[in-house]
C-alpha cells in the first residue's frame, strides 16, 4: 500500500526583547487552534526555572556540562548565550514535528534566528516590540516573576536586541494585545496557505460577500 506523504511543516521564528509579549502571542495563538496543527518548541536552557515553571513543559532545565555537552554533540538546532544562560533548540524535534506536518513556533532570541534563517531559508521570522521601553519595563515587573537585578539586565539589552528588527520579514508592535494576536494570525495564515497576506486580512469581508462560495481554508 502506497504510504501518504504529508506535506512539511512551516516554521515560524518569534523574537522580542524579553518582557515584549512573545510568549503570551505564541499561547494565545496555539489556543486558537488548538487542533494539533501547531507546536511551540519547548527549548532547553540552563537559567533557573521561574516559580511554577514545569520542566519539560516551559523548559528542559539543564545543567551547563549536559548543555555544553550537547552542544558538542550537535544536538542543537540553534543555541545561544542570553543574558548569561545557554539555550537551544532541539534539531531532532525540530525536525520530526516539521516532517509530521505541523507547525513549529521557535520562541527564540536574535541570535538563534540568524542559525536557524542560515540552515532552513523558508523560516518565516517576526519581530515584536513594545509600544515604548515604559510598557516593556512595566510588563517585566507585572509578570512578577523576576528580580529588580534580572529586569534591569533584561532593560538594559532591549535596545540593542531591538536593533536587528531589520533582520525579520515582519514587525508587530504588540501594543492592544488582541489586536496584536489577529495581526500575528493573519500573518501565520498567510504563510501557511501560500496565500497574500491581504487576501487573508480580509478573510472575513469575503466569506461576508461571496458566503459558502469563499474557499477560505481560514477560521478567525
Ligand atoms: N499587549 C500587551 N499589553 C499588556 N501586557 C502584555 C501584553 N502582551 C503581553 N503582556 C504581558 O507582559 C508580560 C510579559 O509577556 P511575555 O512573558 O509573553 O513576554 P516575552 O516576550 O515572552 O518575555 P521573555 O522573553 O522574557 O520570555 C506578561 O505578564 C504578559 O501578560
Ligand atoms: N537562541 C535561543 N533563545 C532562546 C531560546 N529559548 C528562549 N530564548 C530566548 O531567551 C530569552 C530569555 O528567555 P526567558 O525565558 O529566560 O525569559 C528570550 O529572548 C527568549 O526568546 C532558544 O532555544 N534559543
Amino acid at each position: 500500500m502506497a504510504t501518504k506523504t504529508v506535506a512539511p511543516g512551516n516554521l515560524f521564528i518569534v523574537a522580542a526583547p524579553s518582557g515584549a509579549g512573545k510568549s503570551s502571542l505564541i499561547r494565545a495563538l496555539l489556543a486558537r487552534h488548538n487542533d494539533g496543527s501547531m507546536q511551540v518548541s519547548v527549548s532547553s536552557t540552563t537559567r533557573a526555572p521561574r516559580p511554577g515553571e514545569q520542566d519539560g513543559v516551559h523548559y528542559h532545565f539543564l545543567s551547563v556540562d549536559a548543555f555544553q555537552k550537547r552542544i558538542a554533540e550537535g544536538e542543537f538546532y540553534e543555541w545561544a548565550k542570553v543574558f548569561d544562560n545557554y539555550y537551544g533548540t532541539s534539531r531532532s524535534v525540530i525536525e520530526d514535528t516539521l516532517q509530521r506536518g505541523i507547525d513549529v513556533f521557535l520562541d527564540i532570541d536574535w541570535q538563534g534566528a540568524q542559525q536557524v534563517r542560515e540552515a532552513y531559508p523558508e523560516v518565516r521570522s517576526i519581530f515584536i516590540v513594545p509600544p515604548s521601553l515604559t510598557a516593556l519595563e512595566q510588563r517585566l515587573r507585572s509578570r512578577g516573576q523576576d528580580s529588580d537585578e534580572v529586569i534591569a539586565k533584561r532593560m538594559a539589552k532591549a535596545q540593542s536586541e531591538m536593533s536587528h528588527y531589520h533582520e525579520f520579514d515582519y514587525l508587530l508592535v504588540n501594543g492592544d494585545f488582541d489586536q496584536t494576536l489577529h495581526e500575528f494570525e493573519h500573518i501565520v495564515m498567510a504563510h501557511r496557505h501560500r496565500m497574500p497576506l491581504q487576501q487573508v486580512r480580509y478573510a472575513d469581508t469575503l466569506k461576508d460577500l461571496l458566503g459558502s462560495s469563499a474557499a477560505f481554508p481560514y477560521n478567525s
